[in-house]
């Protein structure tokens, strides 16, 4: 019988023979050890190197592949006793080269003991195609993976976009009525600009019906805006917010701006007076200086300012409880923190005939302040609260208490249940919805899904005013860019960098100031106190040079160190232009519009894209040309 052993197995076979050989050998030697007279073998060494040799042949064929069909095989130890007397004394290598020795195959109990030909050949392995990668993803196509659908197809518009704004009877496509378009002109607007030529018409349709103050049955869409610094995005919201707004009969609040800082909220509260005049609203007294009648628009500002208690008694009437809430004004424009605190701590303060809700500029930062979970507190607030308790929220979010107890209005008919038992759905409280329609603007507009998410968006339209030379672009580059955190920068800024060595620093900026011209500047340091440490090292150079008769620059630091009042009035020195250079912290890179700002200098840079956006949008605004200077450490330079 031919069979067919694996090499290792004869290799083991061959150890153990010559290992019986050896001992054979020895005894041959010395005198015979007796074999045990009960089992008939030789010495206990013998059994020994018997089990280690057994153990070496359960290891080799616990490695080999046990055939299913193998046929019971022979006891190992007592075929091995009889192979090692039986065994002639051979030359190993012949054992081993011939497979026709019967002793082979029976010391090593082949695993495959073969029955005819046809099964000599060990049953091949199951074939598994070699994995190949697949080709990879271009960066565009991942980058618009998941993303919001409407952002892919987002309206784009480009930056030379503008629209004639006539003063007759024919609106010219504006959609503003006759008395806002004087407006306009009485303080040196004559055209639109792209951001607000495009968004007019989506706030202002013309159909009368859709410019209505509710509409909880076809409710408006929300619109996204991505548009560079200084490329007039208060006015696309400010304008479309007077126009819908003058219409209304009864005071309530109907428009709700949420800003970052303080100064942001003033500077958009005087567009608001500017263009508000004189346009039909209800007579009012504006909360600014406690007592003190500006003017008589109803607008509001809620920034802590002021006590609390003042501001309500400005915002609301406090008593009794009246249905639908209360409120002295049609718009509001607010810090965050405030907002919560007059949802949750004054009495008749409602949200439910919100119209509008603009959370502006720095949509990604807002988002990212937490503000006690602001975005969901005014969502809710401006929902029927019905709406709410039966609907998943976040564990984490907890609805204030005051909206359940505001008395919902009969003409906010989102808020108004028709059989007064608001637990008891109905198919007329379904199909209601609040009319508020929320605006997000942002220079640099978060592409962040999850941050999208949050807003709570319906049917969202996006608008981005970006690059116009890319527009036959089939990836739409565009939106990528957006989506890519590639922010656009105004067209008629000019960007320069420096390399220095931080030691130099100083004297590099005190070098740019007086050889290029770097005046009505705003600098930016990366700390309260570097500001602070900057502007006593350019006094004294300034010193040194009025010394030689030169005059001396003005040279100011505006940082959180400073008290309100204080910053107040620095702001409005360098906007008359007595200061001539304002050192600052990233307090005020976003949303501030000072018109002669020329020059925007990086003392240190800023921490990521985002920050140098906002920085160098503080110049170049409105289409007027400017100049970024930003200083970068040799170290730094190294790291990007
Ligand atoms: N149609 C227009 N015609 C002339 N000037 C305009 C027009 N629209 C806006 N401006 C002016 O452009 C400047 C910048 O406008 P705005 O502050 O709204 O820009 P922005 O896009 O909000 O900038 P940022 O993102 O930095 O806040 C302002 O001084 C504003 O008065």
């Amino acid at each position: 019988m031919t069979t067919v052993t694996t090499p290792k197995i004869k290799t083991n076979a061959k150890k153990r023979y010559l290992k019986k050989k050896k001992e054979r050998r020895k005894l041959k030697k010395a005198p015979a050890s007796r074999p045990n007279a009960k089992t008939g073998r030789e010495s206990d060494s013998e059994d020994a190197d018997d089990d280690i040799s057994d153990a070496e042949e359960k290891k080799t064929k616990e490695s080999q592949p046990t055939p299913k069909s193998s046929p019971k095989r022979p006891k190992k130890k007592r075929a091995d006793q009889t192979v090692s007397e039986g065994l002639p004394e051979v030359n190993v290598d012949e054992a081993s080269m011939n497979v026709d020795d019967p002793v082979i195959p029976v010391s090593v109990g082949s695993p495959n003991p073969p029955e005819s030909s046809s099964e000599k050949k060990p049953k091949p392995l199951p074939f598994f195609p070699l994995p190949t990668l697949p080709n990879a993803p271009s960066k565009s196509a991942l980058a618009l993976q998941g993303l919001d659908q409407a952002l892919v197809n987002a309206q784009l518009v480009s930056p030379s976009t503008t629209l004639a704004i006539p003063t007759g009877q024919d609106d010219g496509g504006t959609r503003l009525g006759e008395k806002l378009r004087k407006r306009l002109h009485d303080i040196g607007i004559s055209e639109l600009f792209a951001v607000q030529t495009a968004l007019l018409p989506s706030l202002l349709p013309a159909a009368e019906s859709s410019r209505s103050l509710y509409l909880s049955y076809y409710p408006p869409c929300d619109l996204c805006v991505s548009a560079p610094t200084g490329s007039g995005k208060t006015l696309a919201y400010v304008l479309p917010i007077i126009e819908t707004l003058s219409t209304r009969v009864v005071t309530r609040l109907r428009a709700l701006i949420v800003l970052p800082t303080r100064d942001l909220v003033s500077q958009v509260r005087e567009t608001f007076e500017a263009l508000s005049r004189g346009t039909g609203l209800k007579v009012c007294r504006l909360v600014v200086n406690p007592g003190n009648c500006i003017n008589k628009e109803q607008i509001g500002t809620a920034t802590g300012h002021h006590s609390f208690s003042h501001e309500q008694s400005q915002l609301v009437n406090l008593t009794p409880c009246l249905q639908g809430g209360s409120s002295k004004v049609d718009i509001l424009i607010c810090t965050p923190g405030r907002l919560i605190d007059h949802i949750v701590g004054t009495p008749n303060f409602s949200l439910q005939h919100l119209r509008f809700l603009v959370s502006i500029y720095e949509a990604d930062r807002l988002l990212a302040q937490s503000f006690q979970d602001w975005l969901a507190q005014v969502l809710a607030a401006a929902q029927n609260p019905g709406s709410i308790q039966g609907r998943e929220q976040s564990p984490d979010f907890k609805p204030p208490a005051s909206i359940f107890d505001t008395k919902p209005d009969a003409v906010a008919p989102c808020m108004k249940h028709p059989l007064d038992i608001p637990n008891i759905p109905t198919c007329l409280t379904e199909r209601k919805q609040s009319s508020c329609q929320k605006l997000l603007f942002s220079a640099t507009l978060t592409r962040d899904p999850g941050k999208i998410a949050s807003l709570g968006l319906r049917n969202p339209r996006y608008f981005i005013v970006q690059g116009s030379d890319k527009d036959t672009d089939p990836l739409r580059s565009e939106v990528l860019d957006v989506v890519m955190e590639k922010f656009s920068m105004p067209e008629t800024l000019s960007e320069h960098m420096v390399v220095v060595e931080s030691s130099k620093k100083p004297l590099v900026f005190f070098y740019l100031v007086h050889n290029r011209d770097v005046t009505n500047a705003l600098v930016f340091t990366k700390s309260a106190e570097s500001t602070s440490r900057l502007v006593r090292l350019f006094e004294f150079f300034e010193e040194a040079r009025s010394d030689k008769g030169l005059s001396p620059l003005v040279v100011r630091a505006y940082s959180s160190d400073l008290p309100n009042h204080e910053r107040k009035a620095i702001l409005e020195q360098f906007r008359s232009k007595q200061i001539h250079i304002l050192v600052c912290s990233d307090l005020i890179s976003r949303g501030i519009d000072i018109t002669h700002v020329s020059h925007v200098v990086s003392y240190d840079v800023p921490v990521d894209m985002r920050k140098y956006v906002h920085r160098v949008g503080r110049t170049a605004r409105a289409g007027r040309a400017g100049d970024a200077w930003t200083l970068v450490e040799e170290q730094e330079v190294k790291r990007h």
